[in-house]
């Protein structure tokens, strides 16, 4: 067989994709930033980039040249999830390098098996695949519908399970910028077991010093945050946040933390300043509040019949692939960069222009960006 042959299921799978209006490519960057997470724009600040400069001079290495359970446990990394546990109010903390290798390393670790995993049906993709490689059962409910999950639940318990549900949520849902029922869902996991929620757009942005929306369940023993250092906090890695007895658990039987490289030191030192920065520049978050109320105040006036999330992340549901993608590109002919999402990031139908605030945009561009939205939506 020759290797043209060996590659045609992989070109024709290609196809299929761009038949359908579904083909990705890689983008550059260009024009203002509504499409990134560095919500606070952090992520080229001068204090971030002195931290690395610093920790060089300081002898932090660049890698961390080996398994947190071998030489690669460095005393950078242990001071700032010292510091981190502290900051998000929890025993320990254990540091990942990613988001998306954090839920899925927590949802292939925790829940054991005879337990029930129960997720939003809108969780990240993180969160559908932990699920799918773990041992629980697994079950989703209707977004942001706590009495749907208590039902789902019941029906479980009436089978004769007695195992420990794992509720696992965001607090702001990445593709739709709204906020789960945090309460609620607290309540459910104190009856049946614990919460996993997953902070990633909320932290830095919600609660004291940027604690994220869980910041008043933070100390719960069933209770486990998940904060991202890749996008309000400008690094990046993650960190779980939680009981001391299920971190070291995760110490000793995670492997997708156990057979891996640490993250690089350097993001550690990164992370540090962040919290500092968190706790010392409540200024970013009222900033970015500005935005979102400003975005908000001229979209209702200019678009009313679409739906306003009410925070940083503004989801605007165009519906069919191509036509999404199609008005993201007229909008960023106008130098704003403007991403579309189609499936399966997102529910077929819904494909939408996902307009992120940042502090990389200034007031007057989130004003022209409402200005130019109006003129190019298509009328219905
Ligand atoms: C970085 C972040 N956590 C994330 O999930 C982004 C998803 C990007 C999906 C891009 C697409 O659908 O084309």
């Amino acid at each position: 067989m020759s290797s043209a042959d060996r590659l045609k299921p992989y070109r024709e799978n290609l196809e299929g994709l761009t038949r359908q209006g579904r083909r990705r490519g890689l983008a550059g960057r260009q024009g203002v930033d509504f499409a990134s997470n560095d919500y606070l724009g952090l992520a080229q600040s001068p204090r971030l980039v002195d931290a690395v400069r610093r920790a060089l001079d300081d002898g932090v290495p660049v890698g961390a040249a080996g398994s947190r359970l071998l030489r690669g446990n460095t005393a950078a990394q242990e001071a700032f999830e010292e510091k981190a546990a502290r900051h998000f109010g929890a025993e320990a903390a254990l540091g990942f390098g990613g988001g998306y290798v954090a839920n899925f390393a927590a949802l292939t670790t925790l829940p054991q098996r005879g337990d029930l995993l129960l997720m939003d049906e809108l969780s990240h993709a993180s969160t559908h695949e932990g699920a799918r490689a773990g041992r629980a059962a697994v079950q989703s409910f209707r977004h942001g519908d706590v009495q749907h999950a208590a039902d789902v639940i019941a029906a479980w318990r009436q089978a004769g399970n007695r195992g420990a549900v794992w509720i696992a949520v965001e607090s702001l849902y990445s593709m739709d910028g709204d906020i789960a029922p945090l309460d609620d869902l607290a309540a459910l996991a104190d009856e049946h077991g614990f919460l996993l929620v997953d902070e990633a757009h909320a932290t830095g942005i919600y609660g004291p010093d940027g604690r994220g929306l869980a910041h008043a369940l933070e100390g719960r023993g069933n209770v486990l945050t998940l904060h991202t250092l890749g996008k309000a906090m400008g690094g990046s890695g993650a960190l779980l946040c939680g009981a001391g007895c299920l971190v070291d658990f995760m110490v000793n039987r995670c492997r997708p933390f156990i057979f891996a490289t640490a993250p690089s030191p350097l993001m550690a030192a990164v992370g540090s300043e962040a919290l500092d920065i968190l706790r010392e520049e409540a200024w970013r978050r009222e900033d970015l509040q500005g935005h979102v109320q400003a975005f908000g105040e001229e979209l209702r006036r200019r678009l009313p019949h679409l739906q306003f999330s009410g925070s940083q992340i503004v989801p605007l549901i165009v519906g069919p692939d191509v036509e999404t993608m199609e008005l993201a590109r007229r909008i960023q002919e106008r130098g704003f960069d403007v991403r579309g999402i189609r499936p399966p990031t997102v529910p077929e139908g819904t494909s939408r222009l996902r307009i992120s605030l940042t502090l990389n945009a200034t007031r007057a561009d989130v004003i022209r960006l409402a200005e130019t939205l109006e003129e190019l939506w298509p009328v219905s």
